[in-house]
């Protein structure tokens, strides 16, 4: 059976705030050795759960367990967090004095003066960063500060990483770069990992589980491929893939036989292809997106968007054939 490693029980911490805001009665498990991203719009209360994980705020309700202990609070004890996490927040808490070897290794003990050695080189290699390792932190950009953060915080054989928006500094090349790492790492290591991103993509390529999170609730939890095919909120579907929502009388309009509030699809569920149950429509705009293109596809006064890969076929004012291939309804 699968090990739980953190147990999340009825998590509530609200800030003194005239609107509601903090987190609110938010319970689950992870497995050792998962992936986990908490995913979220600006707001949503992603880093006030993190935070809250860690133990760095004192929480109105609720608990955090790891290995079935409770996690204390900071007003609990003199050091606010814990030995078996590491938290790497959006501000790296780096030397920035000291360089980038000297952070990495400052955080390894002193007993074994070779094996720390050896640690420090295939952390910094493992996450690139071997080729700055005379470099001061001030002397980094931003991307490469995060990643020797990244680095210190897993050079430490920690049970529990916790990143805070880890990608936030770093360019769309590097950002795979590192998304694939910490993912191999992870792999390799077995650590534990919970991610807080504000990008969906980073949460549908890295984790094992996703967390999705709106105005300080958990409103869905599962494999990613689970929850981007099932959403159990339109939000979700937005989110997650930038769905079309329609009205029930629109979608009638073009044909499907809604029943309920809101009729949701991603836009490659919509086939550009004839058959007897395609429609017609017009190309109201064709949006050039590299290797796929997005057409704004439009039939009696209803517009969807839909996407495929970019063969130049159709441009503003074609006609074409196009079927929702599947949809949901809310
Ligand atoms: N120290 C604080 N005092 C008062 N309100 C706070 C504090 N920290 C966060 N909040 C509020 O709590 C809510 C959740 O904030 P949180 O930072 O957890 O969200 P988030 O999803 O991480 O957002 P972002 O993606 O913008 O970082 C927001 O409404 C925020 O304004």
């Amino acid at each position: 059976m699968d090990e739980i490693i953190i147990s999340v029980r009825q998590l509530t911490k609200q800030y003194q705030t005239e609107q509601a805001s903090g987190i609110r009665n938010i319970t689950f498990d992870i497995k050792r050795g998962d992936i986990i991203a908490v995913i979220g719009e600006s707001g949503s209360g992603k880093s006030t759960l993190l935070k809250s994980i860690f133990g760095l705020l004192k929480v109105d309700e609720g608990e955090v367990l790891l290995n079935g202990k409770r996690v204390l609070g900071p007003h609990e004890q003199l050091i606010p967090g814990h030995k078996e996490m590491e938290i790497v927040t959006q501000d790296f808490s780096l030397n920035i004095y000291a360089k980038v070897y000297d952070n990495i290794a400052s955080v390894l003990s002193n007993t074994d003066v070779k094996g720390k050695q050896e640690k420090t080189v295939r952390m910094m290699e493992h996450l690139h960063i071997d080729h700055l390792r005379n470099k001061k932190i001030t002397e980094l950009s931003g991307g490469e500060q995060q990643r020797v953060a990244i680095a210190r915080a897993l050079v430490t054989d920690t049970s529990v990483l916790l990143l805070d928006e880890p990608f936030s500094q770093v360019d769309a090349l590097l950002k795979n770069q590192l998304r694939a790492d910490i993912k191999r790492i992870a792999a390799e290591t077995g650590v534990t990992v919970i991610i807080v991103s504000h990008d969906p993509a980073d949460g549908l390529f890295l984790a094992d589980e996703l967390i999705l999170m709106k105005d300080g609730m958990l409103i869905q939890k599962g494999r990613p491929e689970h929850v981007y095919n099932h959403p159990e909120h339109i939000y979700t579907a937005q989110l997650l893939g930038n769905a079309v929502v329609l009205k029930p009388e629109d979608a009638i309009k073009l044909g499907l036989q809604a029943k309920q509030q809101s009729v949701v699809f991603y836009p490659e569920w919509v086939e550009l292809k004839g058959g007897w149950n395609s429609k017609r429509y017009e190309v109201k705009d064709v949006y050039y997106k590299g290797f796929y293109e997005e057409l704004l596809l439009e039939r009696n006064g209803v517009i969807i968007r839909a996407i495929q890969l970019n063969r130049g076929e159709h441009k503003k004012n074609d006609h074409v054939q196009a079927n929702i291939g599947r949809f949901l309804e809310f």
